[in-house]
This record gives structure tokens, C-alpha cells and sequence, in this order.
């Protein structure tokens, strides 16, 4: 084609200049290209305009010679990949975005990084130039390939360890801190994934749906605050950094963004996981209404009372355990037998009148359960005003009462 761009002095014929490799370039429709001239070229695959700028054309012999054109400096790399939603991959197109991240996120120079998600590796590059190492954990294997093409032979090459697999599934490595752009589907497991890592590391930077960072972040009595604030809580300080839209990734997702900060506790709230678990899905069942409400349901109350019964009958069994022991020990002292049927004359009649007894045991334990929450001075309060701190003292003054919720 015949190209005479109107900075130029220069007419001449110009094939096509592909910023990258022709591989990478395959998704793009063919087009002619000047010096100096910003071109927008629509990727075939996905429909995204990519702007590119020709930095130089060498000619031989009048024909102009295919060469590699620089992307300008805010372009971010996309190679001629397409994305899949399923897989939540929405790249971040905004390097000043991404250099605030990085700059956010307190990297010294001698930490490890962990990167979840790298694509196309437009985070991975900031991360290696302010890091020691960078270990990114990439599901989709062209990702993977693409961020070798894109580092290998640069400096970084050999600080860049690229996972191949589901973040889920990967045991991962030691790291001092975690950056990452994720793929929203994994928000909720990936959290309690690095919150239960050891050894525990300083700090996750992450980038979340916005609904869900204002949850993680959430205080008593905000909208938002519910059992996934508390439970991110219970193990580590949460911060709001950034407020991302949409518009900063390519395709855009459907909803907003934000990049939290999350600092796990030093040392460790320990509880009993399903002890804790099963009280805060209780508590958040309906959590505006009150404990004494949610608390006096008849499904609670049989539920609280079935775990109630059988943690007493271990607790007894394990005294009769105790006992027997104790009696064995003594009968060889005085070199005394025991009957080895003794136990089966414990056996238990069962009298009429049953029912009314098991009714009246009923609400004497629903009294035991309310009494607990009298004592505390919960009954009237809301699960969606509790603090941290209130959640642990009442799990710890229903635990004193013998009651449990696993
Ligand atoms: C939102 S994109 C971020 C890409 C890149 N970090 C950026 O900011 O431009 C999420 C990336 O996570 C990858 N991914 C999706 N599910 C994953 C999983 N379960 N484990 C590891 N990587 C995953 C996707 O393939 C995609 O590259």
C-alpha cells in the first residue's frame, strides 16, 4: 500500500508492522502503519481496540522490511490472546493502576512475592522490578506460555517462577506478601486459603469485586457486615487501599473494584474452627434480629441440645472410663477380680410419663440457653452490631455452660 503519513517528508510503500511477533499478532485484522502514528487495531478474537505506535520502519531496497514496533510505555500487553470470563480474566490495562498497586502494596527489595492469576504478566513485570522473586500461580496453560515468551531473556527471567495450576489445588510455596489481580469466582476460598498459610506472611494485596472488599472491611453495624467480615477478621486486619473501575481492565467486568489490603494476626485468635463456624451461622442466620430471637427458634434450641446430650454422654463416658480404670488399678493392688459383666447391670428401665419429662428437659435447656445470653447481656443485641471481641466472649460463656455448636 502507498502510505504518505502527514508528518512525514517520505512516500513509500509500507507492508504491515507488527508491534509483536507474528504469532502473537495472528487475532489482527491487516493493516497499514506510519512512523510515529498511534493505530487502533481491532483483535479479531476478542473485539478490543489495541492502540499501537510505530517507532521505526527500515526500508531495503524501496520495500519497507517487517520490524518489531514498540508499544508506547502505557499500553499494556495483551500478545493475541483471547479471554475467557470463565476463568475470570480481565487484565489490567491502566499501568498507572498498576504501578499504584505496587507502590501501595510496601515491596522491599528482599521480599518473595506470590502472584495469583499473572495472565498476561502486565502486574508480574512491576512485581520482579520491585521484588527479589516473584512465584505466580497461572491455571491457563497460554497464560503460562505467554508470560515465558514475555520474560525470557529479559533480566528478570530467572526471579520469575511460574506455576502452572488451580491456586485452590497448589500447595503453595513460602511468600512475604501476596499481590494479585484475581479472578473474582475464587474471592471467598483463596481468603481463608492464605489466612490458614504457614508460615503466615506480612501482608495479601488483592484485588476483589468491590461488594466483596466492602465486606471484608466492613465494620458493626455497616450494611455489609456479615459472617465473611468476621471470620476474615477473627485472622487478620483488613484495609481498604484503591477504588478500581471497571473501565482500568480489558474486557471490562460487570462490576466494580477495590484493592484491600490484608494483614493476617500476629499471633493467631485460635478457636476451634467448627466450634466457631457453627456459632456465627447461627448468629448470622438472621442477623438483625435479635440473639434472643434467633436463639429461641425450636430448630436452635434442638440442635443445641443434641450436641448438649452428646458431648455429655463422651464427657460421662469418659468418667465411667476414668472410674473403671481407677477400680482395675485398685483391684490389682488388693489383688481383687471385677466382673467384666458388671457394667451391663447399669442398664437403664424406661418408665411411662417419658414424653412429659422429655418436654419439661426441653425447656429447661432452652432456660440454660437463654439464661447464658441473660447473663451476658445479649439478648436484646443484633449479630449485624456485634464486635469481634463480643462474638469470642459469647462463644466462650455458652462453651463454659456445657453448651456447643459442633
Ligand atoms: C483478573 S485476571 C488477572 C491477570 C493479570 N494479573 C492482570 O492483572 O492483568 C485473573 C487471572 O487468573 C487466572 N486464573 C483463573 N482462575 C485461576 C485459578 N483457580 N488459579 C490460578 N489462576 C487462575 C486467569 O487465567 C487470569 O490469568
Amino acid at each position: 500500500m502507498r502510505l504518505k503519513h502527514k508528518n512525514s517528508k517520505d512516500s513509500f510503500s509500507q507492508k504491515l508492522l507488527w508491534p509483536f511477533s507474528s504469532s502473537q499478532a495472528s487475532g489482527f485484522s491487516q493493516r497499514s502503519l506510519a512512523i510515529g502514528h498511534k493505530w487502533h487495531l481491532r483483535d479479531k478474537t476478542t473485539g478490543f481496540r489495541n492502540r499501537y505506535l510505530i517507532m521505526r520502519v527500515s526500508m531495503a531496497g524501496g520495500k519497507a522490511k517487517k520490524e518489531k514496533a514498540k508499544a508506547p510505555q502505557h499500553m499494556p500487553y495483551q500478545g493475541g490472546i483471547s479471554f475467557h470470563k470463565s476463568k475470570g480474566q480481565h487484565i489490567l490495562k491502566n499501568p498507572l493502576l498498576v504501578d499504584s498497586i505496587v507502590q501501595k502494596s510496601g515491596l522491599k527489595p528482599t521480599d518473595v512475592v506470590l502472584e495469583i492469576g499473572p495472565g498476561t504478566g502486565n502486574l508480574t513485570k512491576k512485581l520482579l522490578e520491585a521484588a527479589k522473586k516473584v512465584i505466580a500461580v497461572e491455571i491457563d496453560p497460554r497464560m503460562v506460555l505467554e508470560l515465558q515468551r514475555r520474560f525470557q531473556g529479559t533480566a528478570h527471567s530467572n526471579r520469575l517462577t511460574v506455576i502452572q495450576g488451580d491456586v485452590l489445588r497448589t500447595e503453595l510455596p513460602y511468600f512475604d506478601i501476596c499481590v494479585a489481580n484475581i479472578p473474582y469466582q475464587i474471592s471467598s476460598p483463596l481468603t481463608f486459603k492464605l489466612l490458614n498459610h504457614q508460615p503466615v506472611f506480612r501482608a495479601a494485596i488483592i484485588m476483589f469485586q468491590r461488594e466483596f472488599a466492602m465486606r471484608l472491611v466492613a465494620q458493626p453495624d455497616d450494611k455489609l457486615y456479615c459472617r465473611l467480615t468476621v471470620n476474615t477478621q477473627l485472622h487478620a486486619r483488613v484495609f481498604h487501599l484503591l477504588k478500581v473501575g471497571r473501565n482500568n481492565f480489558r474486557p471490562p467486568p460487570k462490576v466494580d473494584s477495590s484493592v484491600v489490603r490484608i494483614e493476617p494476626r500476629k499471633p493467631r485468635i485460635e478457636v476451634k474452627q467448627k466450634e466457631w463456624d457453627g456459632f456465627l451461622r447461627i448468629c448470622f442466620n438472621r442477623k438483625n434480629k435479635t440473639l434472643g430471637s434467633i436463639f429461641r427458634q425450636k430448630s436452635v434450641i434442638s440442635l443445641l441440645e443434641k450436641n448438649y446430650r452428646t458431648v455429655q454422654a463422651l464427657e460421662l463416658g469418659q468418667k465411667e472410663a476414668d472410674t473403671k480404670m481407677d477400680f482395675a488399678s485398685f483391684g490389682e493392688d488388693q489383688g481383687i477380680e471385677m466382673d467384666d459383666n458388671e457394667a451391663d447391670d447399669d442398664e437403664m428401665e424406661v418408665e411411662d410419663g417419658e414424653a412429659d419429662d422429655v418436654q419439661s428437659v426441653q425447656s429447661e435447656f432452652k432456660d440454660k440457653v437463654l439464661g447464658v445470653l441473660k447473663d451476658g447481656d445479649f439478648e436484646e443485641k443484633r449479630s449485624s452490631k456485634l464486635t469481634l471481641q463480643e462474638f469470642l466472649y459469647l462463644l466462650s460463656l455458652f462453651n463454659k455452660a456445657g453448651i456447643h455448636f459442633s
